[in-house]
């Protein structure tokens, strides 16, 4: 039991002259969420893919609960839930018969009925699956995934379009099943849920990992003033009108910070001091925040590019 639950190492996947992932190394721990936070893009559904040993990686290695998701595909699949963004439910499958047939493949399934009350699905248990809405077979296919009681569940954009009810909902059942141990990989572009439910991040552009670590650890513990402008505003001057032991730093252009070696100096002081040095340089400062450095302000100073235009 001391294996990860997901181990992958210098993981390669290229299609024709596109290269998906490019390199890309990350351990998901058991019983806790690790969640693949990146742009569309970036090459989340192709290494969660080969995870799920759906599909084969070019080069590098890959143990999920310690074994190869090709070669001991039938050892893992009752251990391993997994819900897949297209879905993976035949078509003409109606919602309640589809989940109490995958109840009866496993020794101790949750309860079905539960699981669609809880999902919101009990109205639909006779829609077949091509007639359910997209939030719907996206709901059927997570119920699926954790029916079997897994130790491991792979989550591939699960929230993606949702309604926000039926996002709380996900993020309950996710929470719940972190705690009775079951490990959790999840791939999202939303760092509000990356923030919210995982233990660890790991965050990937263009195929590689850019960075990687428990949530508390990438967004520090010390807040942070932030605000945009205009590119190139006088840092030094700014610099000039705070407290010793402060810094200013412009990164990406137009995108400013105001750290304090002492905590304690970002109050509503520090606050007062950047607006009116704004004002008398006749700025308007956009987005003014103090607050931790967000999952989101993380990418944007490994990138310097904003996660959700990305
Ligand atoms: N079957 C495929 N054939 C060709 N290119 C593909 C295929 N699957 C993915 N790609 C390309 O590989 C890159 C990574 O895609 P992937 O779906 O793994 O990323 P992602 O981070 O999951 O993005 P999204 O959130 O949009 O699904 C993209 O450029 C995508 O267009």
């Amino acid at each position: 039991m001391d294996t990860a639950a997901v181990e992958v190492t210098d993981l390669v996947k290229s299609y024709g002259s596109t290269t998906a992932v490019a390199g890309l190394s990350f351990t998901a721990p058991r019983g806790a969420v690790t969640a693949l936070l990146g742009p569309n893009g970036a090459g989340k559904t192709s290494t969660i893919e080969i995870c799920e040993g759906f599909r084969q990686a070019d080069s590098g290695t890959v143990r999920v609960l310690g074994l190869d998701p090709i070669t001991d595909a039938r050892a893992l699949k009752p251990r391993v839930g997994v819900m897949l963004q297209a879905g993976g439910v035949p078509t003409g499958a109606r919602a309640g018969e589809w989940l109490r047939l995958m109840a009866a493949f496993h020794a101790d399934p949750l309860p079905p009925q539960e699981l669609m009350e809880r999902l919101g699905l009990v109205s639909v248990a006779r829609t077949p699956f091509r007639r359910l809405s997209g939030g719907q077979q996206q709901r059927l296919s997570l119920a699926a995934a954790v029916i079997g009681r897994p130790e491991l569940v792979f989550l591939d954009e699960p929230t993606a379009g949702l309604d926000p009810q039926a996002r709380m909902a996900t993020w309950e059942l996710v929470t719940e099943l972190r705690t009775a141990g079951v490990g959790v990989v999840l791939t999202t572009h939303y760092m509000e849920e990356a923030e919210r439910l995982a233990d660890r991040v790991v965050i990937i552009d263009h195929g590689r990992v850019v960075a990687d670590g428990g949530t508390d650890e990438l967004t520090g513990a010390d807040q942070e003033l932030r605000f945009r402008a205009a590119p190139g505003i006088d840092s030094a001057s700014l610099l000039s009108a705070l407290p010793a032991g402060c810094r200013v730093e412009e990164f990406p252009g137009g995108h400013y910070v105001v750290t304090c070696a002492d905590p304690q100096a970002l109050g509503p002081g520090l606050l007062a001091t950047v607006t009116t040095w704004c004002a008398a340089q006749g700025i308007l400062p956009e987005d003014l925040r103090v607050q931790r450095r967000s999952l989101e302000d993380v990418f944007l100073e490994l990138t310097g590019r904003d996660l959700r235009e990305s």
